[in-house]
């Protein structure tokens, strides 16, 4: 700061850092001085930085030559003391008339006439203090006062850098900082010890909060990124997230893997749902036992199953859309006490655009970690297709490090994955994919039989009247129905008996007094609902199985 003379009359005190001065005005701010007030008025007067501190100046030396009478009666410092804005914030302080005393929260207890030291400021001082600053506790004025304290330091550090002017009056300014700087020093001492008893008595209660619980410190004011994990700011919630991961083991596996995609897989890929045995998936006798002979008990008993005996790492299921290919993964996971991984490869191609291939790396990573896992993979064939110059670059990438991991999975001699994966378009797979599941199993159309079990299962559960005789018939009016085909059909069914209360009713009927699903219900479904795999698809399927099916 660079203090000048032009003249007795009217001293001007140039800024050289305009940070300085916004301290200083928030030090003047924080106070509910009055004083201090009419100085931060003053200082507000003009948008000039430049002129701030000669408003803060003149008003002051007008209220020490009587001019500026009319808020503050009783100023007891000479002009000779505003030599800087230290200074001049000190003389802002006002001093009780009865015990002298330098001290804020006196100027407050004093204007709500209950003065502690019975300290008596001047009637006309409280004139034009807003009512907020006086309604300030004792916990602010403690903290303004420590700003204060903070301010002085900084603007002490500043002090070197004045610039002297030589000039009579600017002189004695100088001499008189000079002379003041020792008791400046133990005022100083002093109000920091003050400051520091009352910071031990006195914490807010985000001080408290953030003392006990540390992780709250990034919930409360401060910013969060968009994916950013939510920490509770209860002290409860915290501190047992904080235990829990104190507690969790980092598996080394999962060291260089994105936690968020960890948290992913954990949460969307690991299928959690009811648990599926062999009677719940009708028909596929064949498929369901060359599954349990070759991954299910090799994955139950690896001790057993080795060397010529290892079971293959990879399967494909192939088959027209809808025939129990998911189910027979989830059944596999199910029987082998296996966690589920299920997984469509176009999501891996489309969803995580970019982040596919690192998506790959993650899913066999936490896989290794939830062993004995299966990695159910549908559509594989939009992930494993055979190469083509047109062929995507994050889509080839996704693919070499699938086959990557996939030989990993295979090697790794301890590692009790296995792979499933499911296509409606075996032709379009690339032949390094086709030779790496080496189990290949057509999963085909329910037969009459599977039909018939299909029908009878879905019935469990629904009031129906439907005879053996009458199951049989829906069966042989099916031929060509998938499983999920079979599905409709009985959700379609399910719907005569509803169909055929009065729409007037319908929403105050009784559950028990809705009939019963018949024979009817199910011809009159059979006009609605129809086949969805066509013959020529069928043939196709065929073809493929006898050339790289398993063959049975
Ligand atoms: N063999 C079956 N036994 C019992 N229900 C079946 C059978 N096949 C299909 N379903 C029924 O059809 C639904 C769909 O089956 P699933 O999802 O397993 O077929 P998918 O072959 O995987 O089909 P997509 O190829 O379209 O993925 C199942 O939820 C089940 O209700």
């Amino acid at each position: 700061m660079q203090i000048s003379q032009d003249n007795e009359d009217s001293p001007s005190l140039a800024i050289f850092d305009s940070c300085s001065i916004q301290e200083y005005k928030k030090s003047l701010e924080s106070s509910s001085n009055a004083c201090s007030i009419t100085l931060l008025k003053a200082s507000l007067r003009n948008s000039n930085e430049e002129q701030v501190l000669d408003n803060i100046f003149n008003t002051a030396k007008d209220i020490l030559q009587n001019k500026n009478t009319s808020n503050i009666s009783k100023w007891r410092s000479s002009l000779s003391n505003f030599s800087d804005p230290i200074k001049l914030f000190e003389a802002s302080i006002p001093t009780c008339c009865k015990c002298s005393e330098k001290d804020f929260i006196c100027i407050n207890s004093s204007l709500k006439n209950d003065c502690k030291c019975n300290r008596n400021f001047s009637d006309n001082f409280n004139k034009d203090i807003p009512v907020m600053l006086l309604q300030s506790d004792s916990s602010q004025e403690a903290k303004s006062e420590d700003e204060q304290l903070k301010t002085k330091a900084r603007l002490k550090k500043l002090q070197p850098k004045r610039i002297h002017t030589p000039s009579s009056s600017t002189s004695n300014i100088e001499d008189c900082t000079q002379k003041g700087k020792q008791d400046d020093n133990d005022e100083y001492d002093k109000k920091a010890h003050k400051s520091l008893v009352a910071k031990i008595t006195f914490k807010t209660a985000r001080e408290q909060l953030l003392g006990s619980n540390p992780a709250a410190r990034r919930t409360l004011g401060a910013s969060r990124k968009a994916q950013a994990k939510f920490i509770s700011p209860m002290l409860g919630a915290a501190q047992e997230k904080q235990v829990s991961e104190a507690s969790e083991v980092i598996d080394d596996r999962l060291k260089h893997i994105d936690p968020k995609m960890i948290e992913l897989i954990e949460s969307e890929i690991i299928d959690k749902g009811s648990p599926i045995g062999w009677d719940d998936i009708a028909g596929l006798q064949l498929a369901k036992s060359v599954i349990q002979e070759a991954v299910v008990w090799p994955l139950l008993r690896p001790d057993i199953f080795t060397g010529l005996r290892r079971p293959p790492k990879g399967i494909l299921l192939f088959g027209p859309p809808g025939t129990g290919k998911t189910l027979i993964g989830k059944c596999v996971a199910a029987q082998c006490r296996a966690t589920f991984f299920s997984i469509s490869a176009s999501s891996l191609t489309s969803k995580w655009i970019g982040d596919g291939e690192k998506m790959v790396r993650a899913l066999f990573a936490v896989a290794r970690c939830h062993q004995p896992a299966v990695i159910f993979i549908d559509e594989i064939d939009s992930l494993l297709t055979a190469r083509s110059d047109s062929e995507h670059e994050s889509t080839r990438r996704i693919k070499t490090e699938f086959l990557v991991q996939f030989d990993g999975a295979a090697t790794g001699e301890e590692d009790r994955l296995l792979i499933v994966g499911a296509t409606n378009r075996p032709q379009e797979l690339d032949e390094a994919a086709r030779r790496r599941l080496v189990k290949r199993l057509y999963i085909p159309l329910p037969d009459t039989l599977a039909r018939k079990q299909i029908i009878l299962n879905l019935l469990k559960t629904e009031d129906n009247v439907m005879s053996c005789d009458d199951v049989e018939e829906v069966a042989r009016l099916t031929e060509g129905f998938s499983g999920a085909d079979m599905k409709s059909l009985c959700s379609e069914a399910a719907m005569g008996p509803i169909r055929s209360v009065p729409m007037s009713q319908i929403i105050n009927i009784d559950r028990n007094k809705v009939r019963a699903v018949n024979v009817d219900d199910f011809r009159s479904a059979l006009q609605r609902v129809r086949p969805s795999v066509s013959q020529d698809d069928l043939g196709q399927y065929v073809k493929w199985d006898k050339t790289y099916g398993q063959g049975f």
